[in-house]
């Protein structure tokens, strides 16, 4: 039955972080995304993705609207087993590792408090999953680089077999031939492990390598969205087309046609 619902679908997603009256963060947003799809979200620093990851991975509650992961709604009331079918990465991986704890430590301890989801594989074929070598679980967070933390911190994630990454930003502090090799991963892993990634991003020219289908946001709405190939030859939104001038190669507007 499940196949037949998104694996993420959000409904008029409003957040409020201050009282009734200040402006959402997020205002009816509607997102989706379907089985192995990649789909992006775009915008400026503080327009609201940060907020939508957190309540699509039931780390925040929505103030309104809904959203479900297979059908199923999620929200930080639920138990923790419930929310590990999504999982979050982040630009810092380093923040949610404790820097005492080796890689295999801190597998063990994910095993631990999982322990009915994470049987499934060995920590050395985890690691060969993302393309480190096993040596790695020997080390302590400072002694990685900063694409092998990446490749721990993706590897945290599917240990618990989700059906929903969540990638808020994980390329952006990364130099470009390593943000390639994270991307060609999570490519990878939505061919081979049947996961659906809601990748966010204020880098369009990173979204376009990637995703299929986009969202671009603008001061909590989603101001557009569709096939990335037409909002980028197409773009609606005086906003997009400011997003899209500031991609290097992107010479202004010359290369968009712009109705
Ligand atoms: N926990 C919080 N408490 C209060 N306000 C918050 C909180 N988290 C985010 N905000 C505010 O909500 C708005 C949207 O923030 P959000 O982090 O979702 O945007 P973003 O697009 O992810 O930005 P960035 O790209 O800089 O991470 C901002 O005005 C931010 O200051």
């Amino acid at each position: 039955m499940s196949e037949h619902h998104e694996v993420l679908a959000i409904r008029d997603l409003t957040v409020r972080y201050g009282r009734a009256g200040t402006p959402p963060a997020v205002d009816s947003v509607s997102i989706d995304v379907s089985r192995r799809e990649i789909v992006g979200v775009v915008g400026e620093s503080g327009s609201g993705k940060t907020s939508i990851g957190m309540v699509a991975a039931g780390l925040w509650p929505a103030t309104g609207g809904s959203v479900t992961i297979e059908g199923r709604p999620i929200s930080p009331r639920m138990p923790r087993r419930d929310r590990a079918l999504v999982q979050m990465a982040f630009q810092d991986p380093n923040a949610s590792f404790d820097p005492r704890q080796s890689v295999r430590g801190g597998l063990r301890e994910l095993r631990r408090l999982h322990k009915e989801r994470t049987g499934w594989i060995s920590d050395e074929d985890l690691l060969r999953r993302v393309g480190l070598d096993s040596v790695l679980l020997g080390r302590l967070p400072h002694q990685l680089s900063g694409g092998q933390a990446q490749r721990i911190a993706v590897a945290r994630a599917l240990l618990l077999r989700p059906k929903l990454l969540i990638a808020d930003e994980p390329t952006s502090a990364l130099d470009v031939s390593v943000q390639a090799q994270i991307l060609d991963l999570l490519r990878a892993l939505c061919r081979d492990e049947d996961l659906s990634i809601l990748f966010i991003s204020h880098d369009l020219a990173v979204v376009r390598s990637l995703c299929r289908r986009v969202y671009v946001m603008r001061h909590g709405q989603v101001v557009e969205s569709g096939s990335t190939d037409e909002v980028m030859a197409h773009p609606r939104h005086e906003y997009t087309v400011k997003l899209l001038a500031a991609i290097p190669g992107n010479f202004g507007n010359q290369k968009l046609d712009i109705e």
